[in-house]
């Protein structure tokens, strides 16, 4: 049996912003070859995790190592080379073809000025295929719809060959085949994940393990059995979840009804809910 391997440990990892507690006492691993889905309402802290993990935010308190070193000692570059970042908005500021921003993924591996050979053309040119962007290629980024921006900047990640990969709400602006195909193609990339992602059910398709977070600590870690409880996603969630053998896949299928959050456990506090960590759409259920 091949012997694990952290990508990133985290030990008693906090952060602060305007005098408050974003993440608080996180401790994990991430081994490699690990698909790990980082779940939790809006405002858990899943984004500013991810932020400390790619270094946009550094003033954390707490161990984080990547590859067994410190996070710190490695330079922008050096991560750039082992980490790609697919973020929740795509950029909008590109004045740039398609081609273009799929080929900044080549820059952490190239040397300043140098030009596009034979080799890295084709890099970018399979990497659009891969995420059905090649008749665009040409195309003004600005001009593409949202789910094709975030399509191109998955293929940009695809170039960049990283070790992992980091994915904050990658599906966002995705339709279902295009969600289904993003998370598929990053599995079948082989290499490490960590993905924040809103749909449990999708999660629960991909992921290999599950890292639940509320308000900023670390609520379960683990395989779904352990995480993916009917009494962890009411907590969390506040709403009514029901658990039960998903028909297409080993893993399960999560229900949630708006109506019954009002039975809930005491220990939710409705008062201090906010709107958003429940659906707008009393009927939506996923
Ligand atoms: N720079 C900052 N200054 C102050 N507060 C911040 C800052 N960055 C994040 N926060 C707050 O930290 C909390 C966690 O935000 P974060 O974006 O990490 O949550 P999230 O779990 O990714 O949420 P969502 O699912 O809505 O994307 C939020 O309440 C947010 O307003």
């Amino acid at each position: 049996m091949a012997l694990s391997f952290p990508v990133f440990e985290a030990e008693e990892l906090s952060w602060q912003a305007s005098d408050k507690f974003i993440l608080q006492q996180l401790s994990f691993r991430v081994e490699q070859g690990e698909f790990v889905g980082l779940i939790g309402p809006n405002g858990a802290g899943k984004s500013s995790l991810l932020r400390c993990l790619y270094r946009k935010i550094t003033n954390y308190s707490g161990q984080l190592r990547f590859m067994q070193q410190p996070l710190e000692h490695y330079s922008r570059q050096a991560l750039a080379q082992q980490i790609a970042v697919v973020l929740q908005e795509p950029l909008s500021q590109f004045e740039l073809s398609v081609y273009e921003v799929i080929s900044m993924g080549l820059t952490p591996h190239k040397r300043l000025l140098s030009f596009d050979n034979q080799q890295d053309r084709q890099r970018i040119a399979n990497a659009a295929a891969q995420v059905d962007l090649a008749d665009k290629l040409q195309q003004h980024f600005n001009s593409l719809s949202g789910g094709e921006k975030q399509r191109a900047m998955i293929a940009r990640a695809i170039v960049q060959q990283p070790k992992v990969l980091l994915m904050d709400e990658p599906t966002n602006h995705l339709d279902i085949r295009h969600q289904l195909e993003v998370l598929a193609l990053a599995k079948s990339l082989g290499i490490t994940v960590l993905v924040s992602i809103h749909d449990l059910n999708l999660a629960a398709s991909f992921c290999d393990r599950f890292i639940l977070m509320n308000n900023g600590s670390i609520v379960a870690n683990g395989d779904y059995q352990s995480v993916l409880t009917q009494t962890n996603l009411e907590q969390v969630f506040g709403v009514k979840a029901e658990i039960d053998p998903h028909p297409f896949h080993n893993g399960p299928r999560i229900t949630f009804d708006l109506d019954s959050s009002f039975d809930l456990d005491s220990s939710f506090d409705l008062d201090n809910a906010s709107n958003s960590n429940r659906p707008s759409d009393p009927e939506r259920s996923s």
